[in-house]
């Protein structure tokens, strides 16, 4: 009987490390494994790099099938910095995608050189997540701790780094950072940001392995590895994601995105311009305030996520941490509309409108922005941990009116990294791979009216409170 091969997909995200074992021939996952992360907390969003390896070995080791996979590769959490010093070790906690600590920074940045500027050279308007608006708020806040920097990573850099002895990267998780160009590292804003070009990982081609797994981790030694990619780019290839086809994921963070033929250099700053992890674009609408926050409010009314109410003219913007799309990073939360009548569970329903509203507002920017067809008769595809609540359902469909495909495949990060370490010993792209194991399959909700009048509630709400929002002199938190 032939041998079943195996390969590992790795998801290390905002709140934990999600592992899956899957047989490369038929795309069965075999076994799953996950770690937690811990987040700071208050004004600040760090976690520790060394707690994310730890939390890495530990989820793989779970899948029970670490010390026979054949090839392995991580996806993680986009944009977060982490600076090593010259023995490799973390000069401080990093700095995550969530941290708005460096909206000044971003501001700046793109006031020097302006919008139009950012948009043509790299793609993206960057604002506080991007990894070159944290680099210039460390110089600023702690030049101590900058002068000892001897290596900047990404997440998922540092663990192939961690894994492999290779300092590389991808094309996806390095469009994030606000320092990469089609062409290479970008010099001229290396230097506006004072940072050496010889800090940075090599930007390997698509398709190429990272290096093979070195002695002391759970997994075997000289496995292949992967280059990686960011956590958004590796969902895009788990979900096998033809040009055109809209996605909504649903986690920490909320984004929208598509694969698009074109390159998407909106200087609106609505849609990000990355990269995807193969030849192509991945323009990207990203919120910070998604799950966690539409947690935290039923929370607070003390109702179960799914006990929500119809109807009333509640608004409540959910801006718990800031917002990032609209830009917003010193915004906290709004709740606007409220009469003698309204219902705990309108609120909490308000509160998943908030949420979802930028979102799915943003499905044709992103569509647009890489010159593909809007055609609302194409399903949106629905992931991340919310698409496995009804209320989360409900909303997307209510908000977009479009038909909502759910995958029955979760953890598809893990699996698109699964499927990139299963293109290395078959020769086949990665996309092809999770096409033939069939992970976009799942449950297809029929279209429903869209709710013009709330989308309008809350478009009208949001352009009265931004003073309120934004106020000129602002400070995160
Ligand atoms: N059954 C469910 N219904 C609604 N939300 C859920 C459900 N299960 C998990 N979640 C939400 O999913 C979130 C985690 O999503 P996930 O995509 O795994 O996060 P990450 O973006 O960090 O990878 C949690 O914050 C939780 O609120
Ligand atoms: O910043 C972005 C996208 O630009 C986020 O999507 C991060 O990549 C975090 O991902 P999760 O932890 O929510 O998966």
């Amino acid at each position: 009987m032939a041998v079943q091969r195996v390969v590992i997909g790795v998801d290390s995200s905002t709140q934990a490390t999600k592992a899956v074992a899957v047989a490369v021939d038929t795309g069965a996952v075999l076994g799953e494994g996950r770690a937690p992360h811990t987040v700071s907390t208050a004004a600040a969003r760090e976690s520790d790099p060394e707690q994310w390896w730890r939390a890495f070995n530990e989820a793989v080791r779970r899948t029970g099938h670490a010390d026979r996979a054949a090839a392995v590769s991580i996806g993680a959490q986009q944009h977060g910095l982490v600076t090593l010093d010259a023995h490799g070790g973390p000069v401080r906690p990093a700095l995550l995608w969530n941290d708005v600590r460096s909206a000044p920074q971003a501001a700046s940045l793109v006031e020097e050189l302006t919008p139009q500027w950012w948009a043509r050279r790299t793609g993206s308007v960057p604002t506080a997540a991007f990894t070159v608006a944290k680099w210039a708020w460390l110089c600023a806040n702690e030049p101590q701790a900058a002068a000892r920097v001897a290596a900047v990573r990404l997440p998922h850099d540092y663990l192939t780094e961690r894994l492999t002895g290779t300092a590389a990267t991808d094309r996806g998780d390095a469009s994030g950072t606000g320092w990469w160009t089609p062409d290479g590292y970008d010099e001229d804003v290396l230097r506006r940001v004072g940072l050496d070009r010889a800090l940075l990982p090599e930007v390997l081609a698509p398709g190429v392995a990272a290096g093979v797994v070195r002695a002391g981790t759970p997994l075997q030694e000289g496995a292949l590895v992967a280059a990686g990619t960011g956590d958004n780019m590796a969902a895009a290839l788990g979900l096998g994601l033809e040009p055109g086809v809209p996605v909504v994921s649903l986690g920490t963070s909320g984004t929208v995105y598509a694969v698009t033929r074109g390159r998407p250099q909106d200087p609106s700053g609505t849609v990000a311009g990355f990269a995807d992890a193969r030849g192509d674009w991945l323009p990207l609408a990203c919120t910070l305030n998604c799950t966690l926050a539409v947690d935290r409010i039923a929370a607070l009314l003390g109702r179960d996520r799914e006990d929500v109410a119809p109807g009333g003219s509640a608004v409540l913007l959910p801006y718990l941490d800031g917002e990032r799309t609209p830009n917003l990073p010193y915004a906290s939360g709004l709740l606007q509309g409220l009469r003698h009548d309204t219902s705990p569970g309108q609120v909490l329903q308000a509160g998943y409108d908030g949420a979802a509203y930028s979102l799915l507002t943003a499905v044709d920017d992103v569509l647009r922005a890489g010159g593909e067809p809007v055609d609302p008769s194409v399903p949106l595809l629905l992931v991340g941990g919310g698409a496995r609540g009804a209320a989360w359902r409900e909303t997307v469909r209510r908000l977009s009116g479009r038909p909502v495909r759910v995958p029955a495949a979760q953890e598809l990060v893990a699996l698109g990294a699964a499927a990139q370490a299963a293109g290395l010993l078959t020769g086949e792209a990665p996309d092809e791979v999770a096409r033939r194991w069939g992970t976009a399959a799942g449950v297809l909700l029929e279209p429903v009216e869209r709710d013009t009048e709330a989308l309008e509630r809350i478009r009208e709400t949001l352009r009265a409170a931004v003073p309120l929002l934004n106020p000129a002199s602002g400070s995160a938190r």
